[in-house]
């Protein structure tokens, strides 16, 4: 691995503030800066798939936008694939694709394979490698019926899957996804994923998955990157974004008979009672052996199990809200 592989994907005290204009007054306007991204950093290794969330309005697609040369940052310092986005978009382009979930780049009166073969066009990709290279993908991402419908008769998951195999047939080292999983049902969720964690494992691309889908960050990324108000809230493993949102863990508890809320259990609290059953909550990282060790020694306890946290909680409590 190069130093270049180490940060493939480099961004540096990243900066975008945007003018908006307000009205002052009755005839005064002001000038107000937005700042939609805020010193952002962090660095993705060559075939990394990395999540990249935040709730709505937090900079993702703003980060997005200057990663593929949409938008000039403002300040802080970008390359991807050793390319500076900006000055040198036009190579960059080759090297990258995005898909959005929320709207799709096919055109919506052809039929899949003509958009394919409008793309194999604009990017100039040589016969044999864009043949080569669809047909991996249709078989894959199991197109092969679809190739002769027009967009506009596909299904959500169907043309989701057209709209990935459009991304890649000019084979970019970088893929960025934008909801990809978004209105899907459960199967089209997961042939979507599988062919996520085959591309990467195949050609080793280098996956930004923006979402609001934690269930896809748990399925593809070992990593997520979180920015809230245009901040870097959190860069790293997924299991250390329980901790650092100091999330709690639930104990399941039935006792012999309907009883008073449970107490005195040292850090647990609880939370919920329903005839014999009772709920605690406890700090994720605390161990459950002596809470249920004290609870057995003072109540007619029958049967316990205990609850993880529920990622989206983890989140919610990060953001506090
Ligand atoms: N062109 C623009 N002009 C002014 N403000 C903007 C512009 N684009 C984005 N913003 C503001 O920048 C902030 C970040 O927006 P951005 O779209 O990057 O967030 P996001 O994390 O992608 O949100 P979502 O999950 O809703 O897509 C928001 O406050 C948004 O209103």
């Amino acid at each position: 691995m190069t130093a270049s592989d180490e940060g493939f994907i480099d961004v540096r005290g990243l900066e975008k503030s945007f003018t908006v204009r307000r009205r002052g007054g009755l005839w005064r306007r002001t000038a107000e800066q937005v700042r939609a991204v805020d010193g952002v950093s962090f660095a993705l290794r060559r075939g990394e798939m990395a999540g990249f969330i935040g709730p709505n309005g937090a900079g993702k697609s703003t980060t997005v936008k200057m990663l593929t040369g949409i938008l000039t940052p403002t300040g802080g310092r970008l390359r991807v694939a050793g390319l500076d986005p900006q000055r040198e978009r036009t190579r960059l382009v080759r090297r990258i694709g995005v898909v959005f979930g929320q709207r799709t780049t096919l055109w919506w009166d052809l039929p899949l394979r003509d958009s394919y073969g409008l793309v194999r066009r604009m990017y100039r990709i040589p016969k044999a490698r864009y043949e080569a290279n669809l047909e991996r993908c249709v078989e894959l991402l199991e197109l092969g019926a679809l190739l002769d419908v027009p967009v506009r008769q596909l299904s959500l998951g169907q043309r989701m899957r057209g709209d990935i195999a459009a991304a890649l047939l000019h084979e970019p080292d970088v893929l960025y996804l934008d909801e990809p999983t978004i209105g899907l049902d459960v199967v089209s969720k997961a042939k979507v994923r599988d062919f996520l964690v085959d591309l990467n494992a195949e050609r080793g691309t280098t996956v930004l998955l923006t979402t609001h889908d934690l269930s896809d960050i748990e399925h593809l990324c070992k990593r997520v990157v979180v920015i809230d108000h245009g901040r870097l809230m959190y860069d790293g493993a997924l299991a250390g974004l329980h901790e650092i949102g100091q999330s709690r863990r639930t104990l399941v508890v039935d006792l012999e008979r309907e009883l008073p809320p449970i107490e005195k259990v040292d850090g647990a609290r609880t939370v919920r009672t329903e005839g014999p059953r009772q709920w605690l909550t406890f700090p994720a990282s605390a161990s459950a052996a002596p809470l249920v060790a004290q609870i057995a020694a003072r109540y007619p306890l029958v049967d316990l199990s205990v609850r993880e946290p529920d990622i989206e909680d983890v989140i919610a409590r990060m953001y506090g809200t």
